[in-house]
């Protein structure tokens, strides 16, 4: 479905991707993880037909870049940064589906289901809502439409515990029809979404890892902290991921995404001189 064959990339004289090679078969779901500047957007703008580079880039068999619009058709994009676009979202909505070939219901549909107010925010400018509402518009438009290839820039960056659940649920129900590349500086963020790892390091591929697959993504954990004193911090914590204390904050319980476990557990690491239990059903 994609594949990248010896691709380099050079800005000025800094070479961003040396020699990268892969290959990625629809149903697979990709981490592309890797520090700042490891140059995972530049092989996904690679990707997207959007640079010069030496070595081959094929989607589908096409070359990005001279089948700009038929590659484009088959790809849904998250990108990292929300362009800074004046238009109101009802307009934005529309002009995507278009492009697309999509209903704009469609996408009004993922919006709503991310939680989003769709009558809110319809007339208003895109560039002006919150961080987290831009990321929920610009992933109704990936998801609501028919894409074989979902390409997303950290899209669950900016998402609260349950638009987050929500999300990936929808990506759960593309997950045997469509290719998913998913970057992030932290694989922790998105190694239960994925089936394999692949991670940059100065241009180069420096692991490429199958992973097991057999995380639920749409499996919510109940979870329950006890700890040995309460602690102001950690309550503040908890409180960012829905949980409520019942005994003045000695123990804490509430939802955890199956795919945000790892997070999670990177969450309760700062607080490990604390935690004196921890139960996930
Ligand atoms: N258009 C550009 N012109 C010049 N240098 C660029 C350009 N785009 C990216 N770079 C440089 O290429 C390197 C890789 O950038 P890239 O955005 O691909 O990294 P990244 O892995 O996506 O990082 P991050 O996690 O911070 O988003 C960086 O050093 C960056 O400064």
């Amino acid at each position: 479905m994609i594949t990248f064959d010896n691709v380099s990339k050079t800005f000025k004289r800094h070479k961003v991707l040396d020699g990268v090679s892969l290959s990625v078969q629809t149903g697979e779901r990709v981490a592309l993880v890797g520090s700042n500047g490891a140059g995972k957007t530049t092989l996904i703008r690679c990707l997207l037909g959007e640079y010069l580079h030496d070595g081959v880039v094929t989607v589908g068999g096409l070359d990005p870049k001279a089948h700009r619009k038929e590659v484009l058709a088959r790809v849904g994009f998250v990108p990292q940064i929300p362009p800074p676009l004046r238009m109101p979202v009802g307009e934005l909505v529309n002009f995507a589906a278009a492009v697309c070939g999509s209903d704009p219901a469609r996408i009004v549909a993922v919006m709503r289901a991310l939680g989003l107010d769709w009558d809110m925010v319809r007339s208003r400018p895109f560039v002006k809502l919150s961080g987290g509402m831009k990321q929920k518009t610009l992933i109704a438009m990936a998801l609501g439409r028919d894409a074989d290839l979902l390409i997303m820039d950290e899209p669950a960056a900016n998402l609260d515990p349950e638009a987050r659940h929500i999300f990936f649920g929808l990506l759960h129900q593309r997950k045997d029809d469509a290719v998913m590349l998913i970057t992030s500086h932290r694989l922790d963020e998105v190694a239960a979404l994925v089936n394999r790892v692949v991670e940059l390091d100065q241009g180069k591929v420096s692991l490429d890892d199958r992973v097991a697959d057999d995380v639920d993504m749409t499996a919510r954990l109940d979870c329950t902290i006890r700890l040995t004193r309460a602690e102001a911090a950690f309550a503040k914590a908890m409180a960012e991921w829905g949980f409520v204390s019942e005994d003045d904050g000695l123990s804490w319980r509430g939802p955890v995404n199956g795919p945000d476990r790892l997070r999670f557990l990177g969450v309760l690491a700062r607080y490990a001189g604390l935690v004196a239990g921890i139960e996930m059903k």
